[in-house]
């Protein structure tokens, strides 16, 4: 799998750890930056991910900040982005499973070092399982489809 990954200022000391963990797992892994602990705003960085991952197909995103909430928020305004913010192995889990999520966003401020490996190792073995789960799916794919919003 090729996996395209970025954070902000708030999400880079974890980058390098998380792009080390998906290599591990025999993944490619593509670093988008930031390479520096400059103060960086979280939309620059979600978009140049999210832009990889639409652009190659079958790729995914992993995306840092300080919570995770400015990257998801960001990357769900990509239309065929499904951004998963996960806290949890749980959540993790879910994100694959059930909404077939093609970006993971984690908080470095929220999660430690044991609960990313968690998370990643939990997000690696889950696949998306299909069935009624298909048209769900399917129907968020559409709302990017409706137009943009005005709030
Ligand atoms: O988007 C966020 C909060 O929802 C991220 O956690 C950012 O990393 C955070 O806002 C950055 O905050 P900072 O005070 O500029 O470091």
């Amino acid at each position: 799998m090729k996996y395209f990954i970025a954070a902000d200022h708030a999400g880079i000391d974890i980058k390098k750890y998380v792009k080390e963990l998906f290599e591990a797992k025999g993944h490619e892994v593509i670093d988008l930056g930031p390479n520096s602990k400059d103060r960086v705003d979280y939309p620059d960085f979600a978009a140049k991910v999210c832009t990889e991952v639409l652009a190659n197909k079958g790729s995914k995103g992993i995306l840092i900040c300080g919570s995770g909430i400015g990257m998801s928020m960001a990357a769900n305004k990509f239309d065929g982005i499904r951004a998963a913010l996960c806290h949890n192995e749980y959540s993790a889990k879910m994100a694959r499973e059930h909404n077939d999520a093609n970006v993971i966003c984690l908080g470095e401020r929220v999660s430690g070092y044991g609960m990313i490996e968690a998370i990643i190792d939990t997000w690696d073995k889950a696949s998306f399982e299909g069935g009624r789960h298909e048209g769900r799916v399917e129907k968020i794919n559409a709302l990017g489809k409706m137009g943009s919003c005005r709030v």
